[in-house]
């Protein structure tokens, strides 16, 4: 039989985009709440508590509430898009590569992982538990992300003011993302995060700069880049390259992947290196890692959907 699927948030970008993944897939029913029903909490209730899984699309505070209307005996098991729950107890953390497929599966409350997080996890978390780079360092995070991952309103904004060209943001120092990337890597600090959004509707790079001769207790970019590509060779979404390109470009018409492709970059000796992560915020930091762990909480082929 069918799971029953209901997509909190299905009128957003990232529901809309999960609800694309799950298009013409036998193993899910979903739910639909008109126009006039989709924001009425009864009508959210009613779906929240009848469905098999129910994904949030929403933001933090709505995503709270409707964790508030499933009834403690509901048999509903949740995946929140949010980062409303990624260090909350009770919550398993949807990266299914840094936590283990199982966790996943057999979760009831699943915290799907922020996009910018995401990037930064899948560098440095793998290397400071092998003790390639030490817990103590006062990491730093660069990155740009398309103007969807700010969902509706930031697309609207970027469809009205055209002559932006380059947008830095988190100028307070107090990005929501920090708390998940600190204590998901296991650092003693936050990183200082950077982030910055490009006139691309999807896509982004994220870099952690390295000074590895400066560090104690930190391997030369060649045993980082070794350790990362035996950390993930399993692992279908995440690509290690060993071929280094030139450049990483996003463009402007990206098509959509849910791919995670990681980078290495030391100089000629050694000293330092620049450890980057492309993905698309939409597949991968988003959607894509919903549908991800979806699939590997209804038993399903873990790569149906997924854009690789
Ligand atoms: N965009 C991205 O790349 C990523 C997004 N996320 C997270 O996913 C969540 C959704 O983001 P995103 O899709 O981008 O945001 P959007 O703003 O594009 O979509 C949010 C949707 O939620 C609806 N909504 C708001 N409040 C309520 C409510 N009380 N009841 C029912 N529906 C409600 C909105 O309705 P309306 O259409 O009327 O405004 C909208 O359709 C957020 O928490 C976001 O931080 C996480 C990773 C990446
Ligand atoms: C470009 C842009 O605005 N990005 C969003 C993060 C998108 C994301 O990962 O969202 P959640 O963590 O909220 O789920 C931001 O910086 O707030």
């Amino acid at each position: 039989m069918a799971h029953c699927v209901f997509i909190d948030g299905a009128a957003g970008t990232t529901g809309i985009e999960i609800a694309e993944r799950l298009e013409g897939r036998e193993e899910f029913d979903i739910v639909r709440l008109n126009e006039a029903e989709r924001k009425d909490r009864d009508c959210r209730r009613t779906a929240l508590n009848f469905a098999d899984f129910v994904i949030l699309c929403l933001p933090d505070d709505a995503a709270r509430d409707a964790v508030s209307m499933i009834e403690a005996n509901s048999k509903t098991r949740i995946i929140d898009a949010s980062s409303a729950h990624r260090t909350g107890s009770g919550w398993i953390y949807g990266f299914p590569e840094l936590v283990g497929t199982k966790a996943v599966e057999s979760a009831r409350k699943v915290s799907n992982p922020g996009c910018y997080p995401t990037g930064f996890l899948a560098l440095v978390a793998p290397l400071v538990r092998a003790g390639l780079l030490p817990r103590s360092w006062p990491y730093s995070v660069h990155a740009v992300s398309g103007y969807s991952g700010g969902g509706k309103a930031l697309i609207e904004r970027f469809g009205e003011e055209r002559d932006i060209a380059f947008r830095s943001y988190g100028l307070s120092l107090d990005h929501k993302h920090l708390p998940e990337m600190q204590s998901k890597a296991g650092l003693d600090h936050a990183p200082v995060f950077s982030p910055a959004v490009v006139p691309a509707m999807r896509g982004m790079i994220v870099e952690v700069p390295v000074p590895v001769a400066a560090m104690r207790n930190a391997a030369s970019p060649a045993v980082l880049r070794e350790e990362l590509s035996r950390y993930y060779a399993d692992a279908p979404l995440v690509r290690v390259h060993r071929d280094n390109p030139d450049e990483l470009l996003l463009r402007e018409g990206a098509e959509a992947t849910d791919r995670l492709d990681l980078f290495v970059f030391g100089g000629p000796d050694e000293k330092a290196a620049r450890l980057v992560a492309m993905l698309d915020n939409l597949g991968k930091g988003a959607s894509g890692a919903a549908v991800q762990s979806l699939n590997l909480m209804a038993g399903c082929d873990p790569l149906a959907g997924l854009r690789i």
